[in-house]
């Protein structure tokens, strides 16, 4: 789902919904103290081919119809447009245009798996080796347009019977294969395995906007960190200065640059990401919104500099539009999820970084929240396991995302009457 320059855009912004803040709460300031950001000193600049954890899905020749600058892209190419997220003009796209159609699978299986069945990891290794399986014809559901909110430009197609397909990542499929047999899956999409369209591998979920009418939308990124110490690393080792994150972080702030990025034109990623999360509330409240589609059709993400409680807050009542019935939905259904992930073998396990959490509501009044994207979610050495509520240190790989569903929750609980 590209925007060609020639595509008018399909949903306006809403603005930027930043607030000043002359003085910054001494609660944030203490929060804030709980992220060590290690410094990164450019040593070399090396040419290779940047090794994302799953970012293998990522084309740098992919365009963007959501880049408030208009100037994301990768390192291999400076001007190439492949974000959705972060703007304020241009936001979502329906994906009504796909085209549907049966998909090749490559990850069904007839294991004693009903068509329709999500795959566990058992079922994957049976079938891994099955291509161009038809499954049974099923009839296909109506549904409202898909819509994607934020993340990569042209990293979904939808597919049929409420499915959708996202760019094979493997260490996605890694998780989704876990994950659906984990006690996380009810708060996952159903996995299908991988299938392939025009010769290009995808993971083939459930569509989770399939079952709601005209849907309000939010992705919130979760965590206090948002790369992986694995990318830490790789950028002292390597470091590999971006043109495009340098030109998209002027476009926010031009006085951010040190004058030595000024002089090179290029920030590393690292330094980018640490920059947005001190600039939004991932380093003080330990999540941060990326985006949000009304059930009207309007989009922003422009929640770049949206940091403070009162600030979420609105954002908030704005999403749901005051209605308080579907605020308590979204709280107990996040109460559920901690006490889920506070439980899970896979959670424990995994360094979870550049997830997000998926709010869908409607106005019927049904509401659910799922976790996406686990691309950046990788496993830890054993025995090492997280509680994902201690403060990150480098090395202890702790990602910050149950202090920041704690810190939502709460919040949640703030604006909501009591009972
Ligand atoms: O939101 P903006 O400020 O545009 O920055 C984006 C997001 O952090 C992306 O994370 P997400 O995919 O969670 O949205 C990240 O992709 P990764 O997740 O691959 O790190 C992009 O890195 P590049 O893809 O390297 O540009 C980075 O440019
Ligand atoms: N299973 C899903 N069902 C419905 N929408 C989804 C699903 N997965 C992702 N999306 C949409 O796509 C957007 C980007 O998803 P994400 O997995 O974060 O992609 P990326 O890896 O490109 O960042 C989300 O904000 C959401 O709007």
């Amino acid at each position: 789902m590209t925007k060609t320059p020639d595509t008018p855009a399909p949903c306006a912004g809403m603005g930027d919904v930043h607030h000043s803040h002359p003085e910054e709460p001494m609660e944030q300031l203490s929060r804030r103290a709980r992220v060590a950001v290690p410094e990164l000193v450019v040593t070399c600049e090396c040419d290779q081919s940047p090794r994302e954890p799953c970012s293998g899905s990522h084309q740098p020749d992919e365009e963007s119809i959501c880049s408030d600058s208009g100037l994301s892209g990768s390192p291999a190419s400076s001007l190439a447009l492949r974000k959705l997220s972060n703007s304020s003009s241009t936001g979502l796209s329906p994906a009504s245009s796909f085209e549907e159609c049966e998909e090749d699978l490559m990850g069904y299986s007839d294991y004693n798996q009903s068509p329709g069945e999500p795959l566990t990891a058992d079922l994957w290794k049976k079938s891994k080796n099955m291509v161009n399986w038809s499954p049974t014809p099923v009839a296909v559901k109506k549904r409202s347009p898909w819509v994607q909110v934020v993340g990569h430009a042209g990293n979904f197609q939808m597919g049929s019977d409420g499915r959708l397909l996202k760019k094979f990542c493997e260490c996605e499929q890694q998780c989704f294969l876990q994950l659906m047999s984990d006690s996380l899956h009810p708060f996952v999409p159903g996995y299908y395995g991988v299938t392939q369209r025009d010769e290009q591998d995808y993971n083939l979920m459930d569509d989770l906007l399939a079952d709601f009418d005209s849907p309000c939308i939010m992705d919130c990124k979760m965590g206090s960190r948002t790369y992986l110490e694995e990318e830490l690393e790789k950028a002292r080792e390597c470091p590999q200065p971006r043109r495009d994150m340098y030109l998209k972080m002027i476009a926010v702030d031009p006085n951010a640059p040190t004058a030595d990025e000024r002089a090179r034109q290029a920030v590393l990623k690292t330094r980018y990401m640490q920059w947005r999360e001190t600039l939004s509330s991932t380093a003080t409240l330990g999540f941060r919104i990326e985006g949000i589609k009304k059930s009207d059709g309007t989009c922003n993400t422009n929640f770049k500099r949206t940091k403070y409680k009162d600030e979420v807050i609105q954002t908030l009542e704005d999403f749901v539009d005051s209605n308080m019935l579907i605020l308590r939905s979204y709280q107990q259904r996040l109460k559920e999820l901690r006490g889920v992930l506070e439980k899970s073998d896979f959670f424990k396990a995994h360094e979870v970084v550049g997830s997000s959490l998926l709010f869908v509501h409607d106005l019927t009044g049904k509401a659910g929240i799922w976790m996406i994207d686990f691309g950046k979610t990788v496993p830890l050495p054993p025995p090492l396991t997280l509680d994902h509520r201690s403060p990150w240190v480098e090395g202890n790989r702790e990602d910050g995302y149950l202090w920041g569903l704690d810190n939502f929750i709460d919040i949640l609980t703030n604006i909501l009457p009591e009972k």
